[in-house]
């Protein structure tokens, strides 16, 4: 299967959907998009608990909801900004193509290859079975990686590409692990938003 395909791939994977549409906004829609988030987001780095241990987390985010609804991972509770007309729009985008409504959205900021999203599903509780997470990049392309937790054969590589949108849904979260890893490539800075329904 190519992965790496220009137009929207669609992956039927055991217990997975995966939809990659590389180009869902234009390169200069998405660099616009880029430089506002950048400057005008609220970027925290908080300090998260793995297995006992207390680390840096290695990216920047910021919360945003049409909620107060606060969203918890990792030992971490954030409570969401207001969503800005720009994410609002976005919102709106993302909504029509896939199809799903979404409260709550995630931005991370990585701002260069030493920051990374280690393996992890989000299966936090208040997304509710089989979430449909949908993912924006902006800026630097990164690797998505994605295994099955128990059929080892299982595991991918997408590269996340600016502007583009990755959907997860189905039973993805449940089954899967994904992680955006550490590289020792000079890497530019890349803005995600997870679009999330909490
Ligand atoms: O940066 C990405 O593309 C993935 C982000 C992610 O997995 C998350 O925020 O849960
Ligand atoms: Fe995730």
């Amino acid at each position: 299967m190519d992965l790496f395909s220009a137009e929207k791939t669609l992956l039927h994977l055991p217990n997975a959907e995966v939809i990659y549409i590389p180009n869902f906004y234009d390169a200069r829609t998405a660099d616009a998009y880029f430089d506002h988030f950048k400057a005008n987001s609220p970027w925290q780095q908080d300090d998260i608990k793995i297995f006992g241990k207390i680390y840096a987390q290695p990216r920047l985010t910021a919360l945003y909801a049409i909620n107060t609804t606060p969203y918890s991972y990792s030992n971490l509770t954030l409570i969401p900004n207001k969503m800005s007309d720009e994410l609002l729009q976005i919102k709106n985008d993302v909504e029509d193509i896939s199809a799903h409504h979404f409260t709550t959205v995630l931005l991370n900021r990585y701002r260069d290859g030493s920051d990374s999203n280690g393996w992890h599903a989000d299966n936090e509780k208040i997304l509710g079975i089989n979430p449909v997470i949908a993912s924006l990049s902006f800026g630097a392309t990164r690797a998505f990686h994605f295994k099955h937790r128990t059929i080892k054969k299982e595991q991918y590589k997408l590269h996340l590409d600016h502007g583009s949108l990755l959907i997860m849904k189905g039973e993805m979260q449940h089954f899967w692990l994904h992680q955006i890893p550490k590289t020792k490539k000079v890497v530019k800075e890349r803005i995600n938003l997870t679009f999330r329904s909490l």
